[in-house]
């Protein structure tokens, strides 16, 4: 199965001349293992995914020097407000100029929704997957972390489209955070961006020895496959959060939340004047965690074990779980609008297994073959869906 735009096969290195900061940059290269109490290790389950911890490498002053300042650019990128666009585009564009760079990327990243014919055709006699990020995909971006409710309507047409197909969250939140937000149980969970997988129980492939999956029960009393990768950084985790709480008290509009296996620090409320104080407090903290890396998101830092996984290693894992990774007749769909949403992307793309559909109403350097605009398209693009396997269902 192969994905083409209107333009022919994507090749993404020639669509974008300069591409964003690399995001998996590992933190406190200088004080590598000084304070932490944990050994390198490497787990693997038998699908032939392996758990890595990367080597480090020593780096100069001077370099932590480029690193910060990069830091501080890839902040100020991040989720730019519509007339700045992001740092692929000209900052000076005119809204005329954005508005016509917006047309012809999307003529790369073709909306979902008007290409919805094509991508139901390659679905027929498929199997659809459908994995779905949550904030900025289910929900819209709002100032609060806490308040990013999705609406009834969205939960209804997420609701529906799982009646069709097997359907996961896949969100850089807390798994119980997340499920609290989309309330429905029908559904597989993923939550601090893959490292906490509530994921269906079968005959599966998953050695019962692995220490990081287990055998668990839901809040129905249904059995599932618990899949916690970073079970061992938890004690870290909840210090480092404590740390960043304390360190950044004094920072007005600053935001740290716990997300179990993962932290995030919140700047979208902070004067633009102090984001750069917000990166020197995180670098500081850092500095005494070297198993812990930094990656980052819509106006968020995001704090995270270097253990070699994310999203996408999470759909991979979802989709073995469910017997269907690897199979012609299954089409993964992802729909996602944030970096970490590109690991997803990624996968689907490299293994031709499916498709990603970005949600963005700015151009982005992508690996989606799609687009979406907002969560109110997200909404349309899964109400189509099911009635299109509705009527599939009825005519066949
Ligand atoms: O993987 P996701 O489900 O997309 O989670 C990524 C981060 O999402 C949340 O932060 C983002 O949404 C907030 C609410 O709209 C917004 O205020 C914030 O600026 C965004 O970055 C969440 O709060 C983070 O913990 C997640 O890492």
């Amino acid at each position: 199965m192969r994905f083409q735009s209107d333009l022919g096969p994507m090749d993404l290195k020639s669509n974008h001349a300069s591409p964003v900061l690399a995001d998996q940059v590992p933190v406190n290269m200088s004080r590598l293992g000084r304070s932490s109490s944990l050994t390198p290790y490497s787990a693997t389950y038998s699908s032939g995914l392996h758990l890595n911890i990367p080597r480090r490498r020593a780096l100069s002053g001077k370099l932590d020097e480029v690193r910060a300042t990069s830091w501080l650019d890839a902040m100020k990128a991040s989720s730019p407000p519509r007339k700045k666009m992001n740092m692929d585009i000209n900052l000076d564009a005119s809204p005329a100029e954005v508005d016509a760079l917006y047309l012809s990327w999307v003529k790369i990243y073709p909306s979902a929704l008007t290409s919805f014919e094509q991508i139901t055709n390659y679905a027929k006699g498929k199997k659809i997957a459908l994995f779905l990020d949550y904030d900025g995909t289910l929900a819209p971006i709002v100032d609060s972390p806490d308040h990013a409710f999705m609406s009834s309507d969205m939960r209804a047409a997420v609701k529906i489209v799982a009646s069709y197909f097997p359907t996961a969250i896949i969100s850089g939140r807390s798994r119980d955070k997340v499920h609290e937000f989309v309330g429905l149980t029908e559904l597989y969970y993923a939550g601090s961006h893959g490292m906490d997988i509530i994921g269906p129980l079968r005959d599966s492939k998953i050695p019962s020895n692995n220490p990081n999956c287990i055998t668990s029960t839901d809040e129905q009393g249904k059995e599932v496959n618990l899949f916690q990768p970073a079970s061992e950084f938890l004690p870290m985790i909840d210090e480092v959060y404590r740390s960043l709480m304390e360190n950044t008290k004094d920072i007005i509009g600053s935001k740290v939340e716990n997300n179990k296996f993962c932290v995030s620090v919140h700047y979208r409320l902070v004067d633009e004047k102090s984001w750069d104080l917000v990166a020197q407090r995180v670098f500081k903290v850092l500095e005494n965690y070297p198993w812990l890396r930094l990656t980052y998101g819509r106006k968020v830092l995001e704090i995270r074990p270097i253990i070699d996984w994310n999203k996408g290693k999470a759909v991979e894992f979802l989709l073995d779980s469910l017997g269907l990774n690897d199979r012609d007749d299954v089409l993964p769909i992802y729909v996602g609008d944030d970096r970490t949403d590109e690991d997803a992307f990624k996968v689907l793309r490299e293994g031709n297994k499916g498709c990603g559909i970005l949600v963005s109403s700015a151009p982005k350097e992508t690996n989606a073959y799609y687009s979406l605009r907002d969560p109110s398209e997200v909404m349309e693009f899964l109400t189509s869906l099911a009635r299109w396997k509705k009527t599939e269902m009825a005519t066949h």
